[in-house]
């Protein structure tokens, strides 16, 4: 691709055309995909009143006083799942200025010494109570449950389009019990800030570890940006009832990167309109299994894979990546959370050379 054909903006897909004209929707699926790496689905089949009911859980949850959320903290848990407060995040070495609210589809507590020690990851939320936050629970995991089959879908659709079995993926990758990770955030508004939170919602990355996000923007403010491969930042902001989707750098891998995990940030809410919020979920390849690029893209579509692409983003642990997922996820988290890492995996991040004293990154 040469930069006069760059992306200038994301394009948006209509997952009703699967049924009219399903070729036109995975060639335009495919163009997304190697182009931008960056697409909007609309036609989702998911229920509005949800995403409607999703949005005012998100409100409600972080008004909660903060001596409740702190209750359901992070740092109560070797999964990473559950609250962490503001500035307590860290991206490319700085504070990033969102307060989240870790879930997963829930699982049993089945850690044991005798395990390998990224399976620690997996296990239960932590939730408000009931009579503290009605109906919290069940719309977030009726919500991850929808995002979960869309993913599947996308996944399925995304190996259709680069000439593969439409399950050459999803067999490989994806296990029936699996978690998958998902994040209500807030982005407080500029005015809420201290001088020393700085400036970023968060900090230029690219998804690590995963295949691929499904992000529900909550509210109508913008703030989410995709670098092109020129370098520059183009806008992503928020359509109602549509979900944008961003390929994770375990998709990219698993086929010769001829799909894009394309760098992306987000900037602190413009100042006088409140919060922002935003619910990203993110599809992961099992955590067991080597990252191996799958055999049988044609080499057609391989040859349309770009180069010469511009990014802000680092690339963190690599030369774990491919082959063991498990702990380079679990790092990556440990890294990002060394609170929690300090308390549940202090040898660990003492071997791979992770400071847990100074909260300062990379
Ligand atoms: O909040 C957003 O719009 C994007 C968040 C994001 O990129 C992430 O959490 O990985
Ligand atoms: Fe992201």
């Amino acid at each position: 691709m040469t930069p006069d054909s760059d992306f200038t903006s994301i394009p948006i897909l209509d997952l009703c055309t699967l049924r009219t004209n399903r070729e036109q929707l995975l060639s335009e699926l495919q163009g997304a995909l190697i182009n931008v790496g960056f697409f909007y689905v609309k036609g989702h089949g998911i229920n509005p009143k949800l995403l409607e009911e999703l949005s005012s859980q998100t409100v409600k949850f972080f008004d909660l006083p903060l001596d409740e959320k702190l209750k359901v903290d992070k740092i109560h848990s070797p999964t990473f799942l559950g609250y962490s407060s503001q500035g307590n995040e860290i991206t490319k070495g700085s504070k990033d200025n969102r307060e989240q609210f870790d879930f997963a589809n829930e699982l049993p507590d089945a850690w044991t010494s005798n395990r390998p020690i990224y399976e620690r990851l997996s296990g239960p939320n932590l939730w408000p109570t009931e009579n503290l936050a009605p109906d919290f629970t069940s719309t977030i995991l009726s919500f991850h449950q929808e995002a979960q089959k869309l993913a599947e879908q996308l996944t399925r659709l995304v190996s259709e389009c680069l000439g593969l079995h439409p399950n050459a993926l999803a067999n490989e990758y994806l296990v029936s019990g699996q978690q998958n990770r998902a994040k209500l955030i807030k982005y407080p508004s500029v005015d809420q800030l201290h001088l020393e939170d700085g400036t970023q919602g968060v900090g230029a990355h690219r998804d690590t570890g995963s295949l691929l996000t499904i992000l529900y923007q909550a509210n109508d403010l913008p703030g989410l940006q995709v670098q092109n491969h020129s370098g520059d930042w183009i806008d992503a902001p928020p359509i109602p009832n549509t979900f944008v989707v961003n390929i994770g750098t375990g998709l990219a891998y698993l086929v010769h990167n001829v799909v894009a995990a394309t760098t992306h940030r987000v900037l602190n809410p413009p100042p006088g309109r409140g919060p922002r919020y935003s619910v990203p979920y993110f599809l992961s390849a099992r955590m067991d299994k080597k990252l191996k690029p799958v055999e049988g893209i044609p080499k057609e579509i391989l040859a349309k894979r770009p180069d010469n692409v511009i990014t802000d983003s680092g690339h963190q642990f690599s030369h774990l990546y491919a082959d063991d997922p498990g702990t380079y996820y679990l790092l990556n988290r440990i890294s990002s959370h060394r609170d929690v890492g300090a308390k549940f995996y202090p040898e660990l991040a003492a071997k791979y050379g992770i400071e847990l004293g100074a909260n300062t990154g990379y």
